[in-house]
């Protein structure tokens, strides 16, 4: 229970409770004001310690003693052994696991130009979608959430939804339900698991109702579905998608009691890439849609880049990268400036380990604050500014990448597995918008009264209505 010697500085730890989690930027920043760059918290047992400064995460993140996941990920995990997939395993588990995805997301187009046409199939459904609203002020659309999940869900299980389709309701009702519900409250019986034995009706009052146990449940179900399919339709000489390379490395390992090729780990795979590679995006797409609103002048500004050099009748590709360079500075102002993950993917020390002179006891969580790093006036000018105009040259017509201080998508051997899609993805789907409508907010509505919310670790802008006015 003890505060260990040397430990960096932080709040009064109460007694066997310590102090609650939380996800928020505001407790993040008052902690940093309070106690500087790098802060010890503690619930229950488990210690974190928050890096502020962007240089310290960055040289931490970079040493293997703080490259795996805190043990708190296995509750997500609808592995029955806990053990597999990339975005919450450790281990041979993790570097098996990453390697077979990176390599994957590659050979099925990640960064390549055949990716880029099913962008743009989606961007175009996603434009005529709009179009259905006939200019009535509507909240962010069920669409921005299926584009996103179509293209990560074509990749790993060959299947495409319609913009409308029904079939989509039970996964957005479940995610939806999980993130509205999910407090710090529900994470309490994972910090402190003598919590987890109180009777019944004190969990469901003091931590809400087993959302945590009832969500694992369903997505196993879904995810489980999408396997099945695939075991049953597997043709070994004609791999349609990721699923069926996993399966034809499972069988080609059957017999092998090493192999790392394991349902479990199947299933886990599957449903961290369905969340991590649509609910990302989709948040973003709110973030652009919200941003185009409130700064109508970059919005004009550029549909006139687009306007010169893309007819309308063609979208938007890659290729026009450099003569859209708002386009690019826009996109990752959008990044830096919503810090949609407030904290990096949490982290844990694999050892007693120290960061710049502190102690870190082995087991303490690491978690890199990313919305204070992007808004920090030592790497930021006027850092609560929206300003695209950060990421260009001096004469504004080159996209200049951010050199310090960006952390969106966190940092070293662990960095998003992801990154190149959701950027593919963020310039494709925006330029789509831009090309093709002006986004206003209904007449009388004030944007900078909006407020941001943080739902289970995403910051998003609250439920607006805006209008999507087709561009004659
Ligand atoms: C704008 C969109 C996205 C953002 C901001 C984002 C951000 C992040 C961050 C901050 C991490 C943790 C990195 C670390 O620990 O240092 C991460 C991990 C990860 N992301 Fe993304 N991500 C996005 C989109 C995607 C997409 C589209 C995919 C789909 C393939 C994806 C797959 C992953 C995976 C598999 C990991 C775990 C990597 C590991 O632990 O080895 N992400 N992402």
């Amino acid at each position: 229970d003890k505060r260990p010697r040397n430990c960096p500085p932080g709040p009064v730890e109460i007694p066997f409770f310590g102090r609650l989690p939380f996800f928020d930027e505001e407790m993040g920043e008052y902690l940093r004001k309070n106690y500087g760059d790098i802060v010890m918290h503690r619930t229950g047992p488990v210690r974190s310690v928050y890096l502020f400064d962007y240089n310290t995460a960055k040289e931490a993140l970079a040493r293997p003693e703080f490259a795996d996941r805190p043990d708190i990920f296995s509750t997500f995990s609808i592995d029955e052994q806990k053990v597999g997939g990339v975005v919450g395993s450790n281990g041979l588990h993790w570097q098996h696991d990453r390697r077979f995805v990176l390599r994957n997301l590659r050979n099925l187009g990640m960064g390549k130009s055949y990716l880029e046409e099913a962008i743009n199939i989606e961007a175009k459904a996603l434009v005529e979608d709009l179009k259905k609203y006939g200019g009535e002020a509507i909240n962010y659309p069920d669409s921005f959430r299926t584009v996103a999940l179509n293209i990560i869900w074509q990749m790993v299980a060959s299947t495409r939804y319609d913009l409308r389709s029904s079939e989509v309701e039970t996964i957005y009702r479940l995610t939806s339900e999980f993130r509205d519900k999910f407090t710090v409250l529900s994470l309490l019986p994972s910090f402190i698991p003598v919590l987890g034995r109180l009777p019944e009706f004190l969990k469901n009052i003091i931590f809400g109702d087993d959302i945590i146990e009832r969500f694992v449940e369903e997505m196993k179900n879904v995810m489980n579905g999408a396997v099945d399919k695939h075991l049953e339709d597997y043709d070994p000489d004609n791999p349609r998608d990721l699923i069926d390379e996993y399966i034809k490395g499972m069988k080609e390992s059957e017999g092998d009691d090493n192999s790392l090729f394991r349902r479990g780990a199947l299933n886990q795979i599957v449903n961290e890439l369905f969340g991590a590679g649509s609910d990302t995006v989709y948040n973003m797409l709110k973030w652009v849609a919200y941003l185009l609103a409130r700064y109508p002048e970059y919005a004009t500004r550029m549909q006139q880049q687009i306007d010169a050099v893309v007819p309308r009748d063609r979208m938007v590709s890659l290729d026009d990268k450099p003569n859209l360079p708002l386009v690019e500075a826009f996109t990752v102002e959008a990044l830096r400036y919503s810090s949609m993950l407030v904290y990096n993917v949490n982290r844990a020390a694999t050892r007693d380990a120290n960061i710049s002179g502190y102690f870190i006891p082995k087991g303490t969580m690491v978690i890199v604050a990313n919305y204070s790093i992007h808004h920090d006036p030592r790497y930021w000018d006027d850092p609560h500014k929206f300003y695209p105009e950060r990421f260009l040259d001096d004469s504004a017509t080159k996209y200049t990448a951010p050199k310090q201080g960006f952390f969106a998508f966190g940092s070293g051997r662990r960095q998003c597995a992801g990154e190149l899609l959701a950027r593919m993805e963020l310039f494709l789907f925006t330029a789509a918008i831009i090309q093709h409508y002006d986004v206003l907010p209904p007449e009388g509505v004030d944007l900078s009264q909006n407020k941001f919310v943080t739902l289970a670790g995403s910051r998003i802008p609250s439920d607006s209505a805006l209008i999507y006015r087709a561009r004659i």
